[in-house]
């Protein structure tokens, strides 16, 4: 290629477009046959959703070899000369295809060695509305990212390369259009490593103690069927073996209507929440609240709610609650399904999401009317994204998944080694039918209690 003409853009970290980056007729369609034919492994978690190919350092196959050499040995060089960074040969290359509701979100591929990531596209007619676009994000003096401030609309041949460092953030928006496939080929220069700057730790979210309400409270807002000595008892026998449960039709029908009627208020500020890299989702702001749902959060900070929650969890989540710490089988039932056993404690400072869902539950109140209605119609699709996914630190292996259902309150034990996030909800949640919704998503309520 002829690279006199490209010009490096500083802002909002180094980086450049090559358009027409092969110059050989007919070679893309060689190498986008050879791609399409691998095999795409799907990975998904709490950053990403799209597939990618085995790794391309020794496929044998003509483009891919070819493309290889050039982008190694070449370009390289010629990168290396504009951006005054030396790059080694190492060769870390794959290829990644992005389809309808496939994501990466914000993130800087920090990676030891890694000095330049580049990534060629091999896409049908693209435009920014087909989502997909590769977006630079402004960063603030704490190098936490901030807004996007460039897209970079993906087209056919085109290559695109940035700088790794501490501020190089940057995301693959969601693709929004069925049937359109975003191919690429992409991978990372390495070269000497550099100093880097200490991460920023978050501080934690202070934690608020109970307010002085007594049971009344919960004859006000819960459903009756679960304050019974026998339920909760049987509640917590279970919650012991699994550590987890659901709470279907938890509050008193009447209050869940007024709730929800409440959530679509138009004078409740919402404030988003950030950095991107670590959150996304909106938060009320808790004086803009009306009646309703400031009660209702209190009733949650209630010192009632918080002992009816030791009884539901056998868990000492209250002074006053009965410790089951001499008795042995509580202790290993708790254990079985989360990993060691000490106090349940959020990651970082997560206030977010308490969903509701999929998993096993206890016995269900068969009197309650609204049990089928709400089953059939409202059910939320896991493919939505918004499910709650709880892993072991340090691990893929997710531990449990907790998909949201309405007015079901979800009770999950987590210790220290349990983190959870909640899966970035997609567009294809807006076929979802549309009851009460007047936009995509859900509304939750979420607490960590401790023990
Ligand atoms: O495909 C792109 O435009 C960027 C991909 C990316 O950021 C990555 O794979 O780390
Ligand atoms: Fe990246």
């Amino acid at each position: 290629p002829s690279l006199e003409a490209i010009a490096l853009d500083p802002v909002p970290f180094c980086h450049g477009v090559i358009p027409n980056f092969i110059q050989c007729p007919g070679f893309l369609d060689g190498l986008q046959r050879e791609l399409l034919s691998l095999d795409f492994h799907p990975k998904c978690n709490d950053l990403y959703k799209f597939k990618q190919s085995d790794d391309l350092k020794k496929r044998k196959e003509p483009h891919i070899s070819a493309l290889r050499k050039v982008l190694f040995e070449e370009f390289r060089e010629w990168l290396s000369a504009v951006t005054q960074v030396e790059l080694e040969p190492t060769i870390d290359l794959s290829c990644a295809k992005y389809e309808y509701t496939d994501v990466l979100l914000c993130h800087d591929d920090e990676l030891e060695g890694r000095r330049i990531a580049f990534i060629l596209y091999l896409v049908p007619l693209w435009e920014k509305s087909d989502g997909g676009t590769l977006d630079l994000y402004s960063t603030d003096g704490r190098f936490q990212p901030q807004q996007v401030v460039k897209s970079l609309v993906p087209s056919w041949n085109s290559l695109a390369f940035f700088e790794v460092s501490p501020v190089s953030f940057h995301q693959v928006s969601e693709v929004l259009t069925e049937g359109k496939c975003r191919l690429s080929v992409s991978g990372w220069f390495h070269g000497p490593s550099v100093a880097r700057p200490p991460r920023y730790i978050e501080s934690l979210l202070p934690r608020s103690p109970h307010l002085p309400y007594d049971h009344e409270i919960l004859y006000e807002w819960i459903n009756p069927v679960y304050l019974d000595m026998d339920s909760q008892a049987q509640i917590q026998e279970e919650f012991e073996e699994r550590s987890e449960l659901l709470l279907k039709n938890f509050l008193k029908g009447e209050k869940f209507q007024l709730v929800c009627e409440a959530l679509q208020k138009e004078d409740i500020k919402w404030n988003h929440q950030g950095p991107p890299n670590k959150r996304c989702y909106e938060k009320a702001e808790e004086g803009s609240l009306p009646d309703i749902l400031r009660k209702c959060l209190e009733f949650f900070h209630s010192e009632a709610l918080f002992l009816l929650l030791s009884n539901f969890t056998g868990l000492k989540l209250h002074f006053l609650a009965s410790s089951d710490d001499e008795n042995e089988e509580g202790e290993e039932g708790r254990a079985a399904n989360c990993t060691g056993h000490s106090s349940s404690k959020p990651k970082q400072g997560e206030s977010s999401q308490k969903a509701n869902g999929d998993a096993d539950q206890v016995d269900q109140p068969e009197n309650d009317p609204q049990t089928k209605e709400s089953d059939t119609k409202n059910n939320w699709n896991a493919e939505y994204g918004g499910f709650t996914s709880y892993i072991a630190k340090g691990e893929d292996e997710e531990l449990l998944t907790v998909n949201p259902e309405n007015n079901c309150l979800a009770l999950v034990y987590r210790d220290k080694e349990t983190l959870k996030f909640v899966k970035y909800v997609n567009h294809r949640s807006l076929e979802h039918p549309k009851k009460q919704q007047s936009r995509a998503g859900f509304w939750d309520f979420s607490f960590v209690y401790y023990e």
